[in-house]
């Protein structure tokens, strides 16, 4: 059985001036169970419009998408036991409230007892490297402990799949690096991680397989390991080749 199956996904916006962009075009992924799959793609690719249908925030137009089996529209309520949620930046964290009550408030949501939820908190904060700072409300946090925070909030369901939308975005080399290594360890506890990142140097370190696109277009699937040094000419040689077929078109590049 596969994590994630995508087969065919489009989703389309009509903006305010009633113009329809299409944020993801037809996009097929498969992520194999255990596996880590970096999205990789420019600004506006779509990479984020992905990981919102696959976390069942934002409804396909068209198309399939199935965590560990499970349609993420029919099935959503399952879908979402199944998954933990990682937004980079500044979403997604209650800044007046402390690292343990935004644990507390996410154990409740999903249904954690009071007991099992006080377990649960302690372990990921340790677990996170944040125990010392549990009591502090989490304006007064670095980005990279908030990032930290980020993953243990995506990790109290623990979730078979992990989304990480680029989770070490703004974070200096030494806290990405670490960021790096939590990741290594929850896919050798068999999860299976969705990262989305900008850095092709992090893809190269952690993915099994990956999916280039623009423009809600795959551009390429590489299903093995990328060798280190790899990942950036090809990128820049499937993202010149759009680029250029898109001024052809007229199109704004
Ligand atoms: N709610 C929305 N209404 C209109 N257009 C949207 C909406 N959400 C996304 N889009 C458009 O869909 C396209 C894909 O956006 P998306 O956020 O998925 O890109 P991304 O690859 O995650 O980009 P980034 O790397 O900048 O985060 C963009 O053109 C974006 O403007």
């Amino acid at each position: 059985m596969t994590a994630l199956h995508v087969d065919a996904l489009t989703r389309s916006f009509i903006t305010q001036t009633s113009v329809t962009r299409v944020a993801l075009s037809a996009v097929d992924l498969i992520l194999p169970r255990g596996g880590v799959h970096a999205l990789l793609g420019p600004n506006g690719a779509g990479k984020t419009t992905l990981c919102r249908i696959a976390s069942t925030v934002l409804l396909p137009t068209s198309g399939t998408c199935e965590v560990l089996g499970h349609d993420v529209v029919a099935d959503a309520r399952t879908v979402r036991r199944l998954i933990g949620i990682v937004f980079g930046g500044d979403r997604g964290l209650y800044e007046r409230l402390t690292a343990e009550e935004n644990l507390r408030f996410w154990c409740s949501m999903h249904g954690l007892r009071r007991r099992a939820a006080t377990a649960r908190i302690a372990e990921l904060l340790e677990r996170l490297g944040l125990a010392s700072r549990g009591t502090e409300r989490v304006e007064t946090f670095s980005r990279g402990m908030k990032q930290r925070l980020h993953l243990a909030r995506g990790l109290v369901a623990d979730p078979q799949l992990l989304i990480l939308d680029e989770p070490t975005v703004g974070m200096d080399p030494i806290s990405a690096r670490e960021f790096r290594g939590l990741i290594t360890e929850l896919r050798q506890e068999g999860r299976s991680v969705l990262l989305t990142t900008h850095d092709l140097a992090e893809a190269e370190a952690l993915a099994d397989t990956v999916t280039m696109i623009d423009r809600g277009s795959i551009l390429r699937h590489l299903d093995a390991p990328p060798a280190a040094g790899t990942l950036e000419p090809l990128y820049f040689e499937l993202l010149s080749r759009t680029s250029e077929a898109g001024a052809s078109r007229g199109m704004e590049v």
